[in-house]
């Protein structure tokens, strides 16, 4: 379903650009009356210009009254100042019009005054003449909320919303009680405005710092971290200023600086409690950055699979971006086990779906929407973010992510095809069942989304909440490429490669498509026909003719692989071999192990004598129950040392699969213990 929705149209996404406007329709007071069929109409025309982002630093544009626009289209050149209430506009001249911000995911509440670049105008032709009825704004760098003090706004513009007459105190006090209501845009600018008064006895540093806090409120970071320095500056001997630095650090990600800021904290008030706990919350993540990582206090902080934005800090493990075979890639800088950690990265942005959800396309096209408008959001607000993400475009049809004013511009369209071609929809492994439950989500991992595809892949990526682990899936000399699947080895060649094609637009060539491409389509037709028979049989026959049906099975279908399992891993043949091992392991142990390592062997996996693993096959859902049962059978006989060997594999097993094995761990310590009472 979530693909299907993935290959949306360009007619899908238009349908729900308009869906996500927010239409504003009359105010009378504000003449800017207008039907909502023109509006309609006005909407679909805008829409259909469709204009990329502006792409001129502004002091290249001039201001422009609205009274001043003269045609329909687009403002070439142009940038509008409006002060706007409930989608409406009125510029320092008394001239409104409908401001029709499309794309906007989040509401600013209250009045603010919005710097409008290259919008397209709309205008209706009235018996008073002709005159602009709406502008529409689309990619979110046109468009910005700017304080009613920023020097862009004119004075005489500012005078007439009476800011002026009131003092510090008192703009404080009303800010204060914005931010209460839970309004942070008006909280925010009456914190501006009273940093503009003459100082009195409300001191700068106090204003600065609510103002940072109105701004992380907003997920304004940078904007955060700029006033609490100022407020630290202002005011270096006061302890709050530096815990209010620290806290926008925090929120920002940048953890060093946080702890720089929250060591100075301690020093002037050892005794502040909050700031030694986030000292703490700091000293883990900077821990995280160098791979170590709390895997049952993070588990622990996971309330449900389906609500859970974690607070970890990224990894960078033995990887780097090189450009290849394939465009840019992900490659080892050094020699890697199977199991070691490669990399920790938490979603630029995730959204989690619910059980329901997946039924409901409206509902999956709608948040999947969310997420690109919040991914642009976010990158509006935090510029550090941008060169990383605009690092994933592909330079489609020549077109390049253009940077102006020290920011990209940021093209909705182009957001959206970044997107696409990156997100990720997680699954979730089930420890008790051993399966995979379906997608909780979707979201954008930036480094991650670097990997190129292999259905063979040598990593396996897994999920706690919106943070994605990635493992090395085999032994591997440095320099190796490391792919991950775009889609699964479990679904039919063909249909890997249609999806592939369509939408990623390249035919995969990894090991397994190779062979399987190589092999006759008569012995594909012939595996398959097998199978089919003998699925269709077993339910009917007696349980003490199912095993040598299963026997039998397994007998034919593997005359079907001319090659060893190390080069093509018998994926047909698990579930046989599966079935066949349960019908053994309680009453006949020796004989459930042997047929346990044939469906490891199936796999290309190799083991010792004493079970030790000394060849990492392929590693399939399969492979962990599998080692799991073979601990448990030979505790159960006793033997301890090869229990714990086949503890041991699984645990790798586990660690790739799940991405962290504590939770293994503490179930395996209980089959070991289980096997010294008996
Ligand atoms: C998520 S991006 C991977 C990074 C990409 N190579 C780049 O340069 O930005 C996916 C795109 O990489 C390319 N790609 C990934 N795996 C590939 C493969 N196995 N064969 C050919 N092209 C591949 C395709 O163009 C695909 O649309």
């Amino acid at each position: 379903m979530l693909t299907f929705i993935i290959n949306t149209s360009l007619g899908i996404l238009a349908a729900w650009a308009f869906y996500k406007t927010t239409i504003v329709l009359l105010f009378p007071e504000n003449h800017a009356e207008i039907s909502i069929l023109e509006l309609l109409r006005l909407l679909v025309k805008g829409w259909l210009a469709s204009p990329g982002p502006s792409i001129l630093p502004l002091d290249q544009l001039s201001y422009t009254l609205l009274g001043d626009a003269r045609q329909s289209g687009r403002l070439r050149g142009g940038y509008f100042l409006l002060h706007t209430k409930n989608g409406v506009g009125s510029d320092e001249k008394g001239t409104s019009c409908i401001l029709e911000i499309q794309n906007n995911w989040r509401k600013i509440d209250g009045e603010w005054y919005a710097l409008i670049k290259e919008p397209f105008v709309t205008f209706q032709t009235r018996e008073d003449g002709e005159r602009i009825v709406a502008l529409i704004v689309r990619h979110r760098s046109d468009w910005d909320a700017i304080p009613s003090t920023s020097d862009l706004v004119p004075e005489g513009f500012r005078v007439s919303q009476g800011w002026r007459e009131k003092g510090r105190e008192e703009l404080k006090e009303k800010g204060n009680y914005l931010y209460a209501q839970e309004l942070y845009w008006g909280a925010f600018d009456l914190y501006k405005q009273a940093l503009h008064q003459p100082v009195d006895s409300v001191p700068s540093d106090l204003i600065q710092r609510n103002s940072a806090q109105a701004a992380l409120k907003l997920s304004l970071r940078d904007t955060a971290i700029q006033d609490a320095t100022a407020a630290m500056s202002a005011n270096p001997s006061d302890p709050k200023n530096f815990l209010k630095l620290a806290e926008c650090h925090y929120s920002a990600r940048n953890y060093v600086a946080a702890q720089t800021n929250l060591q100075k904290l301690v020093t002037l008030d050892p005794l502040n409690v909050k700031g030694k706990l986030l000292l703490e919350k700091c000293q883990q993540r900077i821990a995280e950055t160098k791979g170590q990582y709390d895997w049952v206090k993070i588990r622990k902080a996971l309330k449900t699979r389906s609500n859970s934005y974690l607070d970890v800090a990224d990894y960078t493990g033995p990887v780097e971006v090189k450009v290849g075979e394939f465009g840019k890639g992900l490659y080892l800088t050094k020699d890697v086990k199977a199991g070691d950690l490669l990399l920790v990265s938490k979603a630029l942005q995730f959204i989690y779906l619910s059980d329901g959800d997946l039924d409901n396309p409206k509902r999956l096209m709608d948040m999947k929407l969310d997420c690109i408008l919040e991914v642009a959001e976010r990158l509006h607000n935090e510029k550090g973010l941008q060169k990383g993400f605009f690092e994933l475009w592909s330079g489609k049809e020549g077109v390049e992510p253009k940077n102006i004013d020290g920011t990209y511009a940021l093209d909705t369209e182009m957001i959206r095809d970044i997107y696409d071609v990156n997100c990720f929809t997680p699954s979730y492994y089930d420890i008790n069942t051993f399966r995979e439950e379906p997608p909780y989500g979707e979201g954008l991992w930036l480094l991650p989304s670097f990997m190129n595809h292999a259905c063979w892949t040598n990593t396996r990526r897994s999920f706690l909440g919106d943070v994605m682990i990635l493992r090395a899936g085999a032994d591997m000399p440095s320099g190796s490429e490391l792919y991950t699947p775009y889609v699964s080895l479990s679904i039919d060649l063909l249909s890997r490669q249609t999806h592939l094609k369509d939408r990623y637009g390249f035919t995969c060539t990894c090991a397994y498509c190779t062979i399987q491409t190589e092999e006759s389509l008569q012995v594909r037709k012939n595996r398959a026909s097998i199978l089919e028979t003998f699925a269709g049989m077993l339910p009917s026959l007696d349980p003490e003719y199912q095993q040598e049906a299963l026997k039998e099975c397994i007998s034919k279908i593997e005359k079907t692989y001319t090659l060893p399992p190390s080069d093509f891993p018998r994926l047909e043949l698990l579930n046989v071999y599966w079935m066949l091992a349960l019908t053994y392991h309680q009453h006949e142990p020796f004989e459930g192990i042997a047929v346990s390592m044939n469906l490891l062997s199936a796999l290309g996996f190799e083991f010792d004598d004493d079970g030790s693993m000394t060849r990492v096959g392929y590693v399939d859902l399969y492979a962990m129950p599998t080692m799991s049962q073979l601990c448990i059978s030979w505790a159960a006989l006793g033997q301890r040392k090869k229990a714990e060997n086949w503890g041991e594999n699984a645990k790798i097993i586990c660690k790739i699969i799940m991405g962290e094995e504590t939770r293994f761990g503490e179930i395996y310590e209980g089959w070991l213990e289980a096997a010294r009472r008996e």
